[in-house]
Order: C-alpha cells, then structure tokens, then sequence
C-alpha cells in the first residue's frame, strides 16, 4: 500500500533525525555492539534524571500501580510474560510535564507523538519477557494502534533506582546487559534504518532477584498519538 510505504519513509527520517541530535549531544553515549554488522541506534546519557526527580517519579508509581497491561497476542496465555506494576503518570501534573519535556526536547520528537509516560514497578521475581516494543501489524490490536499514531519507533526509558540484584534490561540479540543505574535514561530506535521494524531490538526487563526496580518508559509513535 503507498501509505505503508509514506508511513516506513517517515519512521527512517525519524531515525536519522533524532540520532543525529543525540549523536551531537555531549552527554549521550551511543552503544557499540562487537557481533552485529548492522548499525543499531542504542544511546545513554548518565544522570539525566536527578535523584531527588525519581525520588518523587517512585511516589507516584507507589501511589497508582495496578498489574501491567499486555498487547494481546499469541502470548496470551503466559500469565509469568509480564508480572509488574505500572501506571500511567498523569502527563499534565508538572512535575511529569517537566520530564517528559526533558525527553521530548532531547530528542526534538513534537511532545504529541509521545504516548503518556508509563511508571513501572517490578518486585522480587517480577519480569517482562523478550518482546518488541514496535507493533506486529499482524495482531488484531493493530488496527485500533495504526489510528492512535501508528507504529512506535523510538523508546526512552529512565531507571529510577537500583535494585539489589537482577532487573537487567537486556537485548539477547544484541548481547547487551544494561544495569540499572538511578537517573540514567535508555533510548533506542525500534526501527531499522530503512523505517522497517528492527527485530535485533528484541528485549527484556529480567526479573528482580532482590529489592524493587522502578523504571519510567516513553514509547514514541510516528504520527500523533495525543
Ligand atoms: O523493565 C525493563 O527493563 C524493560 C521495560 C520494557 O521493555 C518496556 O517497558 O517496554
Ligand atoms: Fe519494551
């Protein structure tokens, strides 16, 4: 179809765009991966929230957690696939105005495209299993996601604290651990450079094996999702 096609040019061009400002910022870290041939966009930049910001995130996480929503799909059935808590921050309270505003100017992505930042809680044991964050157009919710902004292409995550043991997110393809380290933000593009989903971006949130992870996440669509 000519708008699949309009829609894959668009999510490349945000590709380009938005890794090109977080390749000219000086505290943003690209991530470098020795097996894979083909350029991943992976970045991190240290302490982009201050403790005391995740501090107050942690609260509100506290305060309206409810166990995670799933896509449905074939994983249906795996009750043990996502086990945490989360909850939407309410976007216009400005303290989380102020975050995300943070988020949306590093990337220079419009705020609008940017669904409402998720808060998330994994106790001991808790985990979110390998996935994709980009939607398999295959799946029946698709329909209902390609007219609230479409395809999802960049995701900004910020860890909130530092769990004792475990809560890595990993990308198994990838061979990459990342530790969470209290403020530090996590972004990646869920899109090849061609604007095709990029499977190698395959993921996990590992199970906590002591303490409590909280972690915020953004997903970004293509078009506007507010
Ligand atoms: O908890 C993590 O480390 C990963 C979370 C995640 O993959 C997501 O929220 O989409
Ligand atoms: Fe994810």
């Amino acid at each position: 179809m000519i708008a699949d096609y309009f829609h894959r040019r668009q999510l490349a061009r945000i590709g380009r765009e938005v890794g090109e400002r977080l390749e000219a910022h000086p505290c943003v870290q690209r991530i470098s991966f020795d097996d894979v041939t083909v350029p991943m966009q992976v970045y991190c930049y240290q302490n982009f929230l201050h403790h005391s910001e995740c501090r107050d995130l942690i609260g509100m996480i506290d305060a309206d957690a409810v166990p995670s929503e799933l896509y449905r799909s074939d994983r249906e059935n795996d009750t043990a696939f996502r086990t945490s808590y989360s909850c939407n921050l309410d976007r216009w309270h400005p303290d989380v105005l102020r975050i995300d505003d943070r988020i949306c100017g590093l990337t220079g992505i419009d705020p609008r495209r940017g669904e409402t930042l998720q808060g998330q809680r994994y106790a001991k044991g808790q985990q979110f299993k390998p996935h994709h964050d980009y939607f398999h157009t295959d799946q029946s919710y698709w329909q209902k996601e390609r007219n609230s902004g479409g395809q999802r292409s960049w995701t900004a995550m910020v860890f909130l604290n530092e769990p004792k043991a475990g809560g890595e997110t990993e990308f198994p393809q990838l061979s990459f651990k990342m530790m969470p380290r209290t403020g530090m933000l996590l972004i990646w593009n869920n899109m090849a450079p061609d604007g095709s989903p990029n499977p190698y971006l395959l993921h996990s949130g590992n199970p906590v094996v002591a303490g409590t992870k909280y972690i915020i996440t953004k997903w970004f669509r293509r078009g506007l999702w507010l």
